[in-house]
This record gives structure tokens, sequence and C-alpha cells, in this order.
């Protein structure tokens, strides 16, 4: 499989924290790839570096072989923050169109595009509703449909199943796996650990580092543990490692 993300010597730093002080990384094309790592380990930062959101302080980023920020390549990125961006006043149906008029998606398109991002999410029969009457897991799930409107190649989600009960976790996940299956490439930041078993390739982010990175089969024959937690505490102690 061809690389699709490429990220070489990544750093970062706000003010005077060093939040990511040297990240190499390759993601190939159709992957469903995680980020794991504890609170404030950088995740986030490095999510919004790979859209062009954050500039690094030092590295660069590209995305199908095209140097970021590229417009081109910010046409076919999905991105979902932690935090839901939507209007709750508005109906279900409303957020989309007004998302999907944002996108430039032509208006004669609109609905089509609506209903069918509205459809691999499973909430078509809510549309009607406004979003206050909306449960915290089907908001979640109207912001991964929001960033499906304009059918991106790569599709990042920064933690999109936080807060969420196990039913609806494992709707979303359902979701993502219909997602991939379609060709896309999906990178998803986490530090669940059985969230982190269902991705097909993993980075162990630590103190600003890539630990390890490698299938979780991998990730766990190397460090002789059964799970990825237990993985993540042998490579935390151990040095950067590249497993696959
Ligand atoms: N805009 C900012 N200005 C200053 N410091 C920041 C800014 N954004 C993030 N940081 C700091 O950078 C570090 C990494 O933050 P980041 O949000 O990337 O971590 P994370 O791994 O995504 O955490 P979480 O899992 O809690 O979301 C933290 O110490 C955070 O306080």
């Amino acid at each position: 499989m061809n690389d699709f993300i490429k990220l070489e010597g990544i750093q970062h730093q706000f003010e005077k924290e060093q939040v990511l002080k040297s990240v190499d990384l390759a993601i190939p094309q159709g992957q469903l790839f995680g980020l794991l790592g504890p609170s404030g380990s950088g995740k986030t930062t490095m999510v919004k570096i790979m859209i062009g959101l954050l500039n690094p302080t030092k590295g660069t980023v590209s995305i199908d072989n095209t140097e970021m920020p590229s417009l081109k390549q910010l046409q076919q990125i999905g991105y979902m923050a932690q935090n839901d961006a939507l209007y709750s006043e508005l109906t279900g149906r409303q957020n989309l169109e007004f998302f999907a008029s944002i996108y430039g998606i032509p208006k004669k398109e609109r609905t089509a595009r609506v209903n069918e991002a509205a459809k691999i999410v499973n909430l078509n029969d809510h549309l009607n509703k406004t979003l206050e009457h909306y449960s915290g897991g089907m908001k979640r799930r109207m912001s991964l449909a929001v960033a499906l409107l304009h059918r991106p190649s790569l599709l990042i989600l920064d933690e999109p199943t936080v807060g969420i009960d196990p039913v609806l976790r494992a709707s979303i996940w359902k979701d993502l796996k219909k997602i991939q299956a379609a060709g896309t490439t999906i990178i998803i930041t986490t530090h669940v650990m059985d969230e982190a078993e269902k991705c097909d390739e993993l980075a162990l982010l630590r103190d600003g580092y890539m630990i390890a990175k490698g299938s979780p089969a991998e990730l766990k024959e190397k460090s002789n543990t059964e799970t990825i937690e237990g993985a993540f505490l042998y490579f935390g102690k151990s040095q950067q490692v590249e497993v696959g």
C-alpha cells in the first residue's frame, strides 16, 4: 500500500512547552490508523498539524505526495474535532445543509449528499429534530456525518467516542469500518485501549515522541504482553521502536 500521509521531523512548541519533540510517521492509504497516548501527549496537536490548522515549529507533512498546507489536499480531508461544532437550534437536516453549503457542494446535489451522510451514521430517521433533542451520541454521529459530506478520502477524528456509552461506541465503530471499506483512510486519536485494538496500526505517543508503531498484535508480541496497555507501559520504558 502507498503511504498516503507522511510526517517528517515534526516538532512543535507552544510558548515554552515543547509538545512534539521529533515525530516521523507514514500512514498507508486505506488504513484505519490510531494515535494512542495519554491526555496531553500531543495527539490533538499532531492532527491539527496534519490538516494544516497548525504550522509545526519544524518538519513537514505531505498528503498524497503534496506538501501541506495545500488547498487541494484540504478538500479531500474530513475532520471531526473533539467538541461538536453544531447548531442546537437547527434540525439535523438544516445542520447538514448548512455545512454542505460551506463545503461548496452544489445546491442540486445537497439533498442527496445530506441523505447519504446521514444514512452512514444511521441518523436518517432523526433529521427533522432540532439538535437540542439529540443525545450526546447522536450529536457525535451528526459531527461524523458533517465530516463525511464532501466524501473525503482522508477522515481524521479526534476522540470521536469520548463520553459515549459502549453501545453507541460500538455503533460508531461499525460506521467507521463501513467508511473504511469504501476506501477512506481514517486516522483516529484515542486513549481508550479497546478502541486501539480495533485499529489496523497504532502509533504510541508519549512525552513528545512516538515510542512505538505497529499493529496491535505486533505491539503486544514485541512487548511480550497481552494488552495494548501493557505494550504502552513496556515501550514507555524502552527506546523508540518501530515494530511494523
Ligand atoms: N494553543 C495552545 N497553547 C498552549 N499550549 C497548548 C495549546 N494547545 C495545546 N497545548 C498544550 O500542548 C500539550 C498537548 O496538548 P494536546 O491537546 O495536543 O494533547 P492530547 O494528547 O490531544 O490530549 P487529550 O487526550 O487530553 O485531548 C498540552 O500540555 C496542552 O496544554
